[in-house]
């Protein structure tokens, strides 16, 4: 395995100063800004960065021994080394993009080498490229949002490369967080689709539905993509009433998520209550393949099964794993009903 150099890119790299008063996190996002501005300094940086590898939008992955999945950052040098031996060579570096920054100042860029031997790649590199969608699950959870955020990017790019208006190429600036069509035409930034998921409760039992993908007993939280001209709560109610046939109210919002399947959405999590009077489902079939009630007993069973792959026999409900926002829903109604049991 290549070994990856304790070298951090220090933010005194960056060219202005930065006010003394800043707190650590104030200066990581404010020498990200900057390079995302300074083609310049981001080139530099970019030459201590740690980079994750991935080919054809799949990352770099190591299993250790206990059947957990390690992303694996490399050096600049490593790999433009590995570029070298495979017949490629240090220009390619150049198609990194950036995606962060460590607590430890390390910055972060990710690039993918899809033009490569696979093969060749895994034996020099010493892992396995992982489809993500696999992956997400197994990663740590402070891996699996830097490598969401980087195929997300990634995919933007190989799907931005013309200019909607002209049909001329668009070119990435060095950090890859925009592209301008050629001439200096329409300047492009990343997109993504705004999604609502909401919980609905009669506040005794909770709704979940299935769509035929899902594995077999999987159940999720309603999900719909907001259409033009709604707001939250209007997307909220019309998918509720379009998937299950039912009206909803004391919608409230709860938390987000980058969610990079199939394309970059952007998840917004609500609860929201059916009157237990009007709580009988209608599903639409052309939407979903269920619907249902689920008791809390029911729930907090569900929430005890481990980790997707692991199953022997498969329990009457699986839900999303812990990283989907669909899980923190679930445990957030779950725990409200503990509560509220507790003080009954
Ligand atoms: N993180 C999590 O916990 C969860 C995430 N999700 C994600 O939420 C997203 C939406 O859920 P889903 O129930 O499928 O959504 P919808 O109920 O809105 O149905 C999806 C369908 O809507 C159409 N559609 C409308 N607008 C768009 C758009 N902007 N982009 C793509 N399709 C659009 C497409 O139909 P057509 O193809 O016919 O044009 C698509 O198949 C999915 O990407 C899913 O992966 C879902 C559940 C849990
Ligand atoms: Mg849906």
């Amino acid at each position: 395995m290549m070994m990856v150099h304790p070298v951090k890119f220090l933010l005194s790299a960056a060219k202005r100063p930065l006010t003394r008063c800043c707190s650590a996190f104030v200066s990581r996002i404010r020498s990200l800004n900057r390079l995302k501005e300074d083609d310049d300094v981001c080139a530099e940086a970019l030459q201590h960065a740690q980079i994750f590898l991935f080919h054809r939008l799949s990352p770099l992955l190591q299993s250790s021994e206990r059947g957990t999945f390690r992303a694996v950052p490399l050096m600049y040098s490593d790999i433009r080394a590995i570029l070298e031996r495979l017949g490629s060579d240090e220009a390619k570096l150049k198609e990194s993009v950036l995606i962060g920054c460590s607590e430890q100042n390390q910055v972060q860029f990710c690039l993918d080498v899809g033009e490569l031997d696979q093969v060749a790649l895994e034996e020099a590199l010493d892992g396995t490229f992982v489809d993500l969608k696999k992956g997400f699950f197994v990663l740590r959870r402070s891996e699996a949002p830097l490598l969401a955020k980087a195929q997300a990017l990634l995919r933007w790019h190989l799907t931005t490369g013309f200019c909607s208006a002209t049909g001329r190429p668009t070119c990435p600036n060095q950090a890859g967080s925009q592209r301008v069509g050629s001439g200096g035409g329409t300047i492009y930034y990343p997109q993504m689709s705004p999604v609502v998921i909401v919980l609905v409760s009669d506040g005794k039992r909770c709704l979940l539905g299935r769509q035929p993908s899902f594995p077999p007993g999987m159940y999720s939280a309603l999900a719909g993509f907001c259409e033009l001209g709604e707001s939250l709560e209007e997307t909220v109610s019309r998918e509720v009433a379009e998937e299950v046939g039912l009206e909803v109210h004391n919608i409230s919002y709860s938390s987000s998520q980058h969610w990079p399947f199939p394309r970059s959405s952007l998840m917004l999590g609500c609860h929201a209550l059916v009157s237990p009077a009007h709580s009988q489902v209608n599903v639409d079939h052309t939407e979903l393949e269920d619907a249902r009630w689920f008791t809390f007993h029911e729930i907090t069973s569900a929430l005890q099964v481990k980790g997707l792959w692991s199953r022997g026999h498969a329990p009457p409900l699986w839900l999303p794993p812990k990283h989907a926002i669909a899980n923190r829903l679930i445990t957030e109604w779950a725990e409200l009903q503990r509560c509220s049991q507790k003080a009954d």
